[in-house]
């Protein structure tokens, strides 16, 4: 089975909201009580609005909104909902039965967001669907610059959804202008894909199109539905892009093995590990040649171009270790809860998915850097 090591997890509690409106400021200022949003990415039709309804509609003790970015045929909600005509931004509220708050917009998902948050307190989880040929590094970056949006919410994950019978079409699917195709991104990109519609193909299709999920993203969980029907645990809290992930992520990283290019100018995961320390300086130095200068070439001369980079590294005269997190051209760099007992087991730890990646040269890159500093000081 192709799937990540860490499905035995709890699916964790939701903070009462009672505790929520009493903390008042204070509260504020913590982790908790932010509200976590996980984004909805898949290809046109790929089954992206099918998970969101059947999430509305089933029985859970969570309150979620769940912003569509259009509506689904035949559902329940669609009666009680008037579409808006022309287009424009559709922004009524919904409460739901089973406690979950519905919005529907064209494609304007973070003013949603941004009135949403008006009705904080309501709600203590956001699922955005966004159109299927997003870029959800684009939109995961908004999280990430927004400091206004930040101080709300959170980036829990990306989920990418992956149409069984299409999806290779998709992924294979060639950009005139030779840039990486929006399916690819999506995948890339994923902390967690669910490849649906396992309905409409055979084992051995199955099979092919897990292969060449796995090719480009060695990192990522996969689950495989029919009409999106997942458990919410696997969904949602994945603490992707938090510190919190810190525990869990070393454990995962350890599982990730460099992937062999599956289809043609394939995006492909690569891993490494390098003992010893490095500096907030030179790491900074070494990511930037590689998502900012682009300096960074593989053997035939062409620049590295990364979409993810996740890792666990070691930065001197720091007792924790640092989780770096990177999509596209942003990146960030945290200390974990997680410190080094023994300063002979200090490791760095990679994992970066694009494409012209070569493992050997990131390495020597990687170690250059480190041991430059050192002769310095
Ligand atoms: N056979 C089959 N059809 C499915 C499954 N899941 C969803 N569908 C159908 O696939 C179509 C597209 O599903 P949506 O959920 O609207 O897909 P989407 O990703 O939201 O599509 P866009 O928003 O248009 O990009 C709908 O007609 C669904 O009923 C499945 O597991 N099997
Ligand atoms: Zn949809």
């Amino acid at each position: 089975m192709a799937q990540a090591p860490m499905e035995e997890e709890e699916c964790p509690e939701l903070i009462p909201i009672e505790d929520q409106e009493v903390a008042g400021e204070e509260a504020e200022l913590s982790h908790g009580t932010k509200i976590p949003v996980t984004i909805i990415t898949g290809y046109l039709g790929a089954g992206k609005t099918t998970l969101l309804n059947y999430i509305l509609t089933e029985q859970h003790s969570k309150r979620i909104a769940v912003i569509l970015n259009e509506f689904g045929e035949g559902i329940a909600l669609e009666k009680s909902l008037a579409i808006s005509q022309g287009g424009e931004l559709y922004e009524e509220w919904l409460e739901l039965r089973n406690g979950c708050l519905c919005c529907s917009v064209k494609d304007n998902g973070l003013k949603a967001i941004e009135n949403l948050m008006q009705k904080k307190g309501k709600f203590d989880y956001i699922l955005l669907e966004t159109t299927g040929l997003a870029d959800p590094g684009a939109v995961a970056s908004m999280f990430w610059v927004d400091a206004e949006l930040g101080s709300d919410i959170y980036l829990d994950g990306i989920v990418s959804v992956v149409d069984a019978k299409y999806g290779l079409q998709h992924l294979t699917e060639e950009k005139p202008d030779g840039l990486i195709n929006e399916a690819t991104r999506q995948v890339a990109l994923a902390d967690l894909i669910i490849i649906n519609k396992t309905d409409l193909i055979s084992q051995e299709e199955l099979n092919k199109i897990r292969s060449a999920v796995r090719s480009i993203n060695g990192l990522v969980k996969i689950l495989e539905t029919q009409r999106s029907r997942v458990d919410l645990c696997e969904v949602l809290d994945l603490h992707a892009f938090d510190s919190l992930s810190g525990i869990s992520l070393q454990k995962k990283l350890q599982h990730v093995q460099t992937t062999h290019p599956h289809l043609d100018k394939s995006i492909v995961t690569v891993t490494f590990e390098i003992l010893g320390n490095t500096t907030e300086e030179n790491l900074n130095e070494f990511i930037q040649n590689l998502l900012w200068e682009k300096s960074v070439k593989d053997k035939a001369g062409h620049p590295m171009e990364v979409i993810r980079l996740k890792g666990l590294v070691s930065i001197k005269d720091k007792s924790h270790q640092v989780i770096v997190q990177g999509v596209h051209e942003l990146y960030d760099l945290e200390e974990t809860m997680v410190s080094w007992k023994e300063d002979d087991e200090r490791t760095n730890r990679l994992v970066l998915i694009g494409r012209n990646l070569d493992k050997d040269i990131l390495k020597q890159v990687f170690i250059a850097t480190m041991t430059e500093k050192q002769e310095n000081s």
